[in-house]
């Protein structure tokens, strides 16, 4: 769908979150199902899995223009962190994305605006491009903070990125009420909020770079309101949780994004 009022030439991207979904084997199958459907000439397809999929993922993609992405990193190279897994490695598997700053690694793992700077610098190091997640929590926008509350998340986890870096860099916006709730923000909401973060980039770096930054919206997105979004000027694509779980909601979903 063309996008309105705009010759907007990013490339449209679409990433599966599994979060902690799927065994190998049901991993290999859907990726079986998608090869060859989920590649669309023009539209960047990504599925980010969780770390025990990753090798098979990135096996069962050779040779297709799907992409494999995990869903976190340490931000160390290598050390004592029980448990945990970092840029070094992923690379070594053959992953080229990671998501980074979900809201639920924010709640529920206590990942401070900090920590998510210091992850975005060590995906960069080695050659990883990252998901920045931003959003806000219901009650942060019913008070009216919304757009405060992506500025400072967006700032703080670009701090220190050359231009080029920050150019790279996808940010899916995430309202966290709409996060597998079945409640989306309204396209217009969503591509208002976008934009402002896109004027966000500019000041922090420069107007060029704000052009080139894809921003994804995410929260609630299915195959049958992905196109509303796409058709929006500033929204780059979607981050989608539970609608990228089954082959054929994933291919309408990359289909929706053309
Ligand atoms: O958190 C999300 C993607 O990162 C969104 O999840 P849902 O698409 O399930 O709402």
């Amino acid at each position: 769908m063309d996008k309105e009022g705009t010759s907007v030439s990013r490339t449209p991207i679409i990433a599966g979150n599994w979060k902690m979904f799927k065994t190998v084997k049901e991993a290999v199958a859907f990726a079986d199902e998608v090869k060859g459907k989920a590649e669309l000439a023009g539209v960047e397809s990504v599925v980010c899995a969780p770390f025990t999929n990753l090798p098979a993922l990135v096996q069962a993609f050779q040779g297709t223009t799907i992409k494999v992405g995990a869903q976190n990193l340490h931000f160390e190279d290598n050390g004592a962190y029980t448990g945990e897994i970092s840029g070094i490695m992923l690379k070594d598997l053959g992953v080229e994305y990671v998501i980074i700053g979900h809201s639920e690694r924010r709640a529920y793992f206590a990942e401070t605006d900090e920590i998510v700077n210091k992850k975005v610098l060590a995906a960069f190091k080695h050659g990883l491009t990252p998901i920045l997640c931003v959003g806000e929590k219901l009650e942060e926008r019913e008070a009216g903070e919304t757009k405060e509350v992506c500025r400072v998340q967006t700032v703080a986890a670009l701090a220190g990125l050359t231009a080029e870096q920050a150019a790279q860099t996808v940010i899916a916006y995430e309202p966290i009420w709409a996060i597998g709730t079945g409640k989306s923000s309204t396209a217009e909401d969503a591509n208002e909020v976008i934009s402002y973060i896109r004027s966000v980039v500019a000041e922090q770096f420069n107007g060029e770079v704000a052009q080139a930054v894809r921003i994804q919206y995410g929260g609630s997105v299915k195959p049958n309101n992905i196109s509303e979004y796409m058709a929006k000027a500033d929204i780059d694509g979607a981050l989608v949780g539970g609608a990228s779980l089954e082959p054929a909601s994933y291919i309408a979903l990359v289909e929706g994004a053309k």
